[in-house]
């Protein structure tokens, strides 16, 4: 959907909303979820990590760019998760993939101040922002109930 505004002669011209995507990276029944270190108004609050669509570049390849820049890790994207989220006014919409890792790499936290491996009953234990509630209900029967391995 493209949403419409006025230009500055008065016509209305079509802007396409800016597309963010996520990563909701599964191993063994868990989700990464990545704690926020910025700006101020979101810090330690939890997204999926991923961030903006860049021009000229598909959606599976921003994220796959977007998990090196964020965790280095390499990533295998798979289906979407959920439905798309309009955000800021309808300005940007939020778009979530299942993803795994690849290569046995391990994420580490290069932007962001905790990464943590939730189950499904781990999932409300951390504040989430808000645009991604919907996604979050969507991934749970995707998740393990299991306790953690000890
Ligand atoms: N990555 C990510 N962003 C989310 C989620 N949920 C949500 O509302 N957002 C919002 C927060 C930000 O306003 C926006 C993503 O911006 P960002 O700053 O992470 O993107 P980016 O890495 O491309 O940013 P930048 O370096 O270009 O500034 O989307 C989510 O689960 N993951």
């Amino acid at each position: 959907m493209r949403t419409e505004r006025a230009n500055g002669g008065g016509n209305a011209v079509r802007r396409d909303p800016k597309v963010i995507v996520g990563a909701a990276i599964i191993r063994d029944g868990r989700v990464l979820a990545c704690a926020r270190s910025a700006p101020p108004e979101v810090a330690g609050m939890w997204e999926f990590p991923g961030g903006k669509v860049e021009p000229g570049e598909t959606e599976p390849a921003a994220l796959a760019r977007e998990c090196v820049e964020e965790l280095a890790v390499r990533v295998e994207i798979g289906a979407r998760i959920g439905r798309d989220v309009r955000m800021a006014h309808g300005r940007s919409v939020l778009k979530v993939y299942a993803a795994r890792l690849l290569h046995d790499d391990e994420p580490q936290p290069l932007e962001h101040s905790a990464l943590r491996w939730l189950s499904a009953t781990d999932l409300d234990t951390v504040t989430w922002l808000p645009a991604d509630a919907p996604i979050v209900a969507a991934l749970r029967p995707l998740l393990s109930t299991d306790p953690p391995p000890r």
